[in-house]
């Protein structure tokens, strides 16, 4: 696909009219700037991709703006009115284009709801919503509703924590936010180690689709087959009146949800005995890649902060999680897959989760060139990538939430794993197919097979995505 060429998506009303431009166009000057103007491209020409750029900037900052509630942002009005946890992290690299004290504050509040044990809640309620199921009282109770969810998802924070200090210019601030939250984050991960590594395999288990981030993922047919139904309280969705049903996961994915949801209450959440009694476990992708990486971050910053004490078991974490990966490669499919816990079998599904190994930099140079050829593949099969799931795949649906779209977070993730092992052109690709996507509007998940915007919309970690990484990586030439 040509890089940013075709437009056509952009309603005449947000972006401005594009001249009849040949060739890649320049998005980091006006054509008005003296000396910076490129030989080959008209004035119209440069002025009008730096006009694009230019709106979507300031859509991206309105909607963070506007979904602000007051140090922690929400992912989008009425769909998702709390703060969740791996969107809050995310966003956070958004803030910090814009302000780097808010920025910091994001993460302060999600933080603020940690629990004793360590674990991170994956979606914190700070104030009360109508427009939200399950809410606080279907985690506690009528009568003490919890304050955030007794499930967690994938710990993103040291990544964001790392990326703002670096990024940071106000470095005095910066180091007293790492400080401070440098426990935290440490307590998170050993709960990850103990609660859901008990065992020691060098693989935490993820027991929840809604920890995975990627709640109706192909990935979860199987192991959920296996959770039963339980004779759970009637309840009615809030999701089917903000998105149509045909976009969002099914009734039955629901009601086991639902199922998981009361049995982990029951034991009001005890990371002991959830491992064991849960009847959905299995080993994520996303959140082992995302773990792996944030643990390499938070090695990072305990030698920022000199805290030498504790590499030796930062290390210890890195080596097994090394040494245990390659079991979740099917060399056949060219494709790292999730595994059931609970029958030890990898599972059949390719989705956009098995290229997250290139962003954790643990796949091996042969994996990380196979892994390449099949997102070539994925990519031939759609006019804009990536997919959520392989789009030859039969349960492959366009439009169905985890099941096909595409998210411009998974999008980062993996091109920057793609420029990390020297995927330029294929991360080239997918940035141009980002870029062209959010230029019809900044939704929840684009459609691979027509660019269709969908979901919730005015979505705030992909406004995020495209201050904190799509500004900086669009073509200039
Ligand atoms: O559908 C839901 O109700 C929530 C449950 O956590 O998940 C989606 O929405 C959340 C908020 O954007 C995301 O964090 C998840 O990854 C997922 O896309």
């Amino acid at each position: 696909m040509a890089p940013v060429a075709m437009l056509s998506t952009i309603p005449a009303t947000e972006a401005p009219a594009r001249p009849g431009c040949g060739g890649a166009l320049d998005y980091s000057t006006p054509a008005a700037v003296p000396g910076a103007k490129r030989a080959d491209l008209t004035d119209e020409c440069q002025s009008y991709a730096y006009k694009k750029l230019q709106t979507l900037l300031s859509d991206s900052r309105e909607i963070l703006i506007d979904n602000d509630q007051g140090g922690y942002t929400i992912p989008a009005k009425g769909l998702y009115p709390y703060q969740w946890n791996w969107d809050s992290a995310l966003v956070a690299m958004g803030w910090a284009t814009l302000d780097e004290a808010r920025a910091w504050e994001e993460m302060t509040k999600l933080f603020s709801a940690q629990w004793d044990d360590g674990m991170v809640s994956h979606i914190v309620f700070h104030k009360p919503s109508t427009t939200y199921f399950p809410g606080p009282e279907i985690w506690g109770s009528v009568e003490k509703p919890r304050k955030s969810t007794g499930i967690t998802q994938p710990p993103v924070a040291a990544i964001t924590v790392r990326n703002l200090f670096e990024q940071a210019v106000n470095k005095e601030l910066a180091l007293t936010k790492v400080r401070e939250l440098f426990p935290k984050l440490l307590s998170w991960h050993r709960w990850f180690k103990t609660a859901r590594d008990p065992e020691n395999t060098g693989l935490v288990a993820t027991l929840h689709p809604w920890e995975s981030g990627m709640d109706n993922s192909p990935a979860w047919d199987e192991p959920l087959r296996n959770v039963p139904v339980d004779d759970i309280p009637p309840y009615v969705r809030a999701d089917l009146t903000h998105v149509n049903s045909s976009m969002r996961p099914s009734q039955a994915e629901y009601d086991r949800f639902l199922t998981l949801v009361y049995r982990f209450r029951a034991v009001d959440y005890d990371c002991n005995q959830l491992y064991y009694l849960s009847p959905f476990r299995v080993t994520d992708l996303c959140t082992n890649s995302v773990l792996y990486r944030a643990n390499l971050s938070l090695r990072w910053l305990a030698e920022l902060l000199g805290e030498l004490d504790v590499l030796p078991e930062i290390d210890g974490w890195l080596e097994s999680t090394r040494a245990a990966f390659s079991s979740l490669y099917d060399p056949e499919a060219k494709m790292f897959k999730s595994k059931d816990q609970l029958t030890g079998k990898l599972l059949n599904a390719s989705t956009s989760a098995g290229f997250l190994p290139l962003f954790a930099r643990i796949a091996t140079p042969t994996q990380a060139q196979e892994l390449a050829g099949t997102l070539e593949r994925w990519l031939s099969c759609v006019k804009y990538g990536i997919p959520s799931n392989d789009p030859e795949s039969a349960d492959f649906e366009a439009l169905r939430y985890w099941r096909g779209p595409i998210w411009a977070i998974v999008n980062w993730m993996i091109t920057d794993g793609l420029r990390a092992y020297g995927f330029d052109s294929l991360a080239q690709r997918v940035e141009s197919d980002t870029y062209e996507l959010l230029g019809s509007g900044i939704y929840e998940y684009y459609d691979p097979t027509d660019g269709k915007p969908a979901g919730g919309g005015s979505f705030s970690w992909t406004a995020a995505m495209c201050l904190a990484w799509l500004s900086k990586a669009v073509p200039s030439s």
